[in-house]
């Protein structure tokens, strides 16, 4: 299985204050952004800021991922060398996220770049979402984080409760992970002071089969870890699940019923993943 990625905090890399808190927030992953987060003419600054930062600061078991700037800017390929120079001398660096990525040749480019590392791909625009499939193919590529913000603005589409209008992106990137074995994370939500609307959303994301949220802000950490984390009921069903399905394995049957629902081999296989996950999450709380 892989780790668990329930809240993916985004932190500007030209705030180091920012930086310097989140060796002690609860979240799963951290991008480090020197994308939209950070204005241009902070650009290059923000890069020696996260240089020092990822050199010096102790961000545990959280996953270290790094949003560079596309190769289409005048940034992209210095950040990339920054993170290559950065990795040469040992710095740790657990993966590279490229953003508006809308083919698996934007991915090959950055590859070329950083010869080994994870790659992570931004899917945020048209292309990207009707190319799901062969960028996720990319033999380098690890994960997905969905852009809804930019895939909005792209479709000139409406921000809505139920997230409509983005249906089609999401299923087909999830798809497209899914075949692949990636991890996926769904995009942020906007209003990070309102739980109520950030619960709902993590929950559809959840539903959908998202392994986690990206986020905005520190307040929005406990909701995403909740949500995205096997509930005490669904723990307690995977163990009756098992149980009741090697009880009948034993006595030559095939089909166990619990709560008045069919259990066939591949419940248990996702009854299997359900407590591994959640085992995975309490060793990383140890
Ligand atoms: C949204 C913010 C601008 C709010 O910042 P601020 O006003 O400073 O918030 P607070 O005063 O409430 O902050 C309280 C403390 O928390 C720290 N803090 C704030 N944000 C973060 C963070 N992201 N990570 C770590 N720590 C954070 C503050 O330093 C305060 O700490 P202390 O000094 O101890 O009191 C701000 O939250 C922010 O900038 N958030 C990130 C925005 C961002 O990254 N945007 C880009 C990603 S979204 C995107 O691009 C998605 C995608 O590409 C798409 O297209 O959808
Ligand atoms: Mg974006």
């Amino acid at each position: 299985m892989s780790r668990p990625c329930r809240s993916v905090l985004y932190i500007p890399a030209a705030r180091e204050r920012a930086m310097e808190k989140a060796q002690s927030l609860p979240a799963d992953a951290i991008i480090f952004d020197l994308e939209d987060a950070v204005a241009p003419e902070e650009k290059v600054t923000a890069r020696d800021t996260l240089g020092r930062a990822l050199r010096e600061m102790e961000f545990g078991t959280r996953l270290r991922i790094v949003r560079i700037n596309g190769f289409d800017t005048e940034w992209g390929k210095d950040d990339a060398a920054a993170l290559a120079k950065a990795r040469a001398e040992g710095v740790q660096i657990d993966a590279v996220l490229l953003p508006k990525v809308n083919q698996p040749e934007d991915l090959q480019a950055l590859a070329e770049v950083l010869p080994g590392i994870d790659l992570w791909a931004m899917m945020e625009t048209a292309a990207g979402m009707l190319n799901a499939a062969s960028i996720a193919s990319h033999p380098a590529l690890r994960g997905m984080v969905m852009g809804t913000n930019d895939l909005a603005k792209e479709l000139n589409a409406r921000y809505r409760a139920d997230r409509l209008p983005m249906q089609a992106g999401l299923g087909l990137c999830l798809l497209a992970a899914k075949a692949h074995g990636l991890t996926i994370i769904d995009g942020v939500y906007n209003a990070f002071k309102d739980d109520a609307g950030l619960r709902a959303e993590c929950d559809q994301g959840r539903d959908m089969g998202f392994d986690g949220k990206t986020l905005i802000h520190p307040a929005q950490l406990s909701v995403a870890n909740e949500a995205f984390a096997p509930s005490e009921a669904e723990i307690d069903l995977a163990r009756r699940q098992i149980e009741a399905f090697d009880a009948v394995l034993a006595s030559g049957g095939g089909v166990a019923v619990v709560d008045g629902k069919i259990v066939e081999n591949l419940h248990v296989v996702t009854a299997r993943a359900t407590l591994a996950k959640a085992e995975a999450i309490a060793a990383m709380a140890e």
